[in-house]
């Protein structure tokens, strides 16, 4: 019996034992899972680390993306700038500025976008594989302890089989071994409750950790989806301003649309206008030619020159001319009347006390009556005159030939009339030349002038703006096809403003005064010329005009006894007396040849050079105007009356209707 109980005493010890051990495998895992909640620990640190990196790394993008607001900023100030000076280049720029911006931020929405995805990917398929790893561990332990449960189940069954055939074979003696054995059992049985409880506790706690873990990252998650909500509304505010600037920008392009169109309109209008003007110009050129023509193509205007007065005291102590002057009032073209006579009286006292003046014509055998276009009276001032020259000035410019004359004799006012410095014909015909070419440049047409000052020297061309002593023979050309004259050797100058055409009629005064010893006569004794050709074009209608104004002061015309000059004297005066009549002759003739009809009538230009020289300024397409200057003294009357004479041949010749070079 006593052997019995030993033995069976051994083998409660064995089994102790192996339970002991089991629970000592027990808790090697227990140690095994803590290590494993240790690196999950760690796990979550790391996941930390790395979620403040993507903090920093945000941080760094929110930079960028402040530093590109800045640049958009700087780059509208630049746009705002550059709009005020220069719009096309604006348009230009801005366009490129709001794609590049566009284009930036879309590449910069796209990395963020990309960045945080990819982030959000990562850890979630980081810590979804961890929590899987996790709970295939906690799926294996629970598994391992269902096995071990499993297992001690079938041990215990087995051990209470083993156990009952044992109580049953020691039913009798064994209650109390039974009972103890009993008490172990259920022992056992409490632990290994207790030990599942605790492998319970310690899975639950696991999943728990994990649960947790994952709201953390779940939170982080929400984070940073705010945070990306965040910069999504940042890059609308963007996109927002990007868009103003947009609308601002086309708003101005619309309103410099509107602006071109307005312009475009003008520009039309200016067109039409334009178009108008040349047109209107053409009808002016036409209507002013007939005025002209109705006016006569040539017209003679008779000038009276005043008595030499200083301090109020007259110079030329001598007796004046009895002048009547009868005007039709109401008709500004209507020729005038000068009838005048020499008083007896005055002739024989000479003794100066008479003062000019207009009065009734005594009627007696002395007076003589003249008709000319104009007759200007000693006081009108030489702008007064060039009203009426002005008009074929006009003319010169709109391609007509014109000349105009200065006859009178020796002391008559032609000097004064033609080239008085400031007011003289010459001078004022500049002016109004240049003045006219400016207002002619806005109805398109562009001048060139060129202008030759020569003189007439005993039948001798000498050019006034060659230096002195140039001793190249001149002669006169023809081109009878073009209607043109040339003179070889002779400076042509171009007339580029008024105040170079003064300092041209400088020098060739200057040239003039220094080629003759006796400077005061010389201009008496010659013939000077000054030739201004004016070249013009239209470069709307094409147009081209090709007038040439000739400004000729005539040499004295008092005839002198040959038989009384000599020597020099004679010849001068034989040379003038000559091309003056010449002068006479050749309107003369054109004004026969015009109203015979006969165009093969000869007309003696050849007779001299004056006339040769104006060939092509004196004919058909010509318009004439000679001032007949005469002096008011008695001792003048003759030369007066023969001047007076010359003048009223002249006049009685109309050249006829004229065509202005212009094609
Ligand atoms: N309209 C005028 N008003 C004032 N003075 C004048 C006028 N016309 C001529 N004179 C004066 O009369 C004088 C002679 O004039 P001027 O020299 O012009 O005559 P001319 O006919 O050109 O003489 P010449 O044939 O010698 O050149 C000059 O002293 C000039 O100042």
């Amino acid at each position: 019996m006593l052997g019995r109980l030993s033995q069976v005493e051994g083998n409660q010890l064995l089994r102790l034992l192996k339970l002991s051990k089991s629970i000592e495998q027990k808790n090697d895992e227990i140690a095994q899972l803590n290590t494993k909640i240790m690196t999950l620990k760690t796990q979550k640190a790391n996941q930390e680390f790395e979620n403040f990196k993507l903090d920093d790394e945000y941080m760094k993008w929110k930079e960028q993306v402040s530093s590109v607001s800045d640049d958009i900023d700087e780059l509208k100030h630049h746009e705002q700038e550059s709009l005020k000076t220069l719009q096309d280049k604006y348009e230009l720029m801005s366009k490129q500025l709001n794609i590049a911006h566009e284009e930036k931020l879309q590449v910069l929405k796209e990395q963020i976008s990309l960045l945080i995805e990819k982030v959000i990917n990562e850890n979630v398929y980081k810590y979804q594989s961890e929590k899987q790893q996790l709970s295939d561990k906690c799926e294996e332990l629970s598994k391992l302890i269902k096995l071990q449960e499993q297992d001690l189940n079938r041990k215990l069954i087995k051990l209470k089989e083993e156990h009952n055939k044992k109580l049953i074979q020691l039913s009798s003696n064994m209650d109390e071994t039974i009972a103890s054995l009993q008490r172990d059992i259920d022992i056992l049985s409490n632990e290994t409750v207790s030990k599942t409880e605790e492998y319970e506790k310690l899975a639950n706690n696991v999943s728990t950790g994990l649960d947790e873990a994952n709201a953390q990252l779940n939170s982080q998650l929400h984070e940073l989806k705010s945070k990306y909500h965040n910069k999504e509304m940042e890059i609308s505010n963007l996109k927002n301003k990007i868009s103003s600037m947009k609308t601002t920008s086309q708003h101005i392009e619309r309103s410099f649309g509107d602006k071109s169109i307005r312009i475009d309109g003008f520009n039309r209008k200016a067109e039409i206008m334009n178009a108008q003007l040349a047109s209107q110009e053409i009808a002016r050129r036409v209507l002013h030619d007939k005025l002209q023509q109705l006016k006569g193509n040539i017209r003679v205007f008779c000038r009276i020159r005043p008595p030499q007065v200083v301090d109020n005291k007259r110079l030329d102590e001598e007796s004046l001319i009895s002048m009547d002057f009868n005007d039709d009032e109401f008709n500004d073209d209507a020729s005038q009347e000068l009838i005048i006579s020499k008083d007896p009286i005055d002739e024989n006292t000479g003794n100066g006390q008479s003062s000019y003046s207009l009065h009734q014509n005594k009627k007696n055998n002395m007076s003589y009556k003249f008709h000319f276009d104009k007759i200007f009276l000693p006081y009108l001032l030489n702008e007064d005159i060039f009203g009426e020259l002005s008009q074929l000035i006009q003319s010169s410019l709109d391609g007509q030939n014109v000349c105009v004359f200065a006859y009178g004799q020796t002391g008559s006012g032609k000097t004064w009339t033609m080239s008085h410095p400031d007011t003289g014909m010459i001078p004022l015909s500049i002016q109004m030349i240049f003045d006219n070419i400016e207002e002619l440049s806005m109805k398109g047409w562009s001048y060139s002038v060129e202008g030759q000052f020569l003189e007439i020297y005993n039948e001798t061309i000498v050019d006034l703006l060659s230096p002195v002593g140039n001793s190249k023979k001149h002669e006169i050309k023809h081109d009878d096809v073009n209607d043109k004259t040339s003179v070889t050797n002779i400076a042509t100058v171009k007339v580029v403003s008024k105040n170079q055409a003064k300092s041209i009629l400088e020098r060739a005064t200057k040239n003039r005064s220094t080629a003759s010893t006796r400077s005061n006569e010389r201009s008496s004794r010659s013939h000077s010329i000054f030739i201004l050709k004016m070249l013009g074009k239209n470069n709307e209608t094409g147009e081209i005009s090709e007038g040439t104004l000739n400004l000729i002061d005539l040499a004295g015309s008092e005839r002198l006894n040959s038989s009384q000059a000599k020597g020099e004297r004679l010849k001068e005066t034989q040379a003038i007396n000559k091309s003056l009549s010449c002068l006479g002759d050749v309107i003369y003739s054109l004004g026969q040849q015009q109203q015979s009809g006969q165009s093969q009538q000869h007309i003696p230009y050849r007779n001299s050079k004056l006339t040769y020289l104006l060939k092509h300024s004196l004919g058909g397409n010509s318009k004439t105007l000679m001032f007949v200057n005469i002096s008011p003294l008695s001792k003048n009357f003759n030369e007066t009356v023969n001047s007076l004479r010359f003048a009223t041949k002249v006049n009685c010749t109309k050249i006829g209707s004229s065509k202005p070079n212009s094609r």
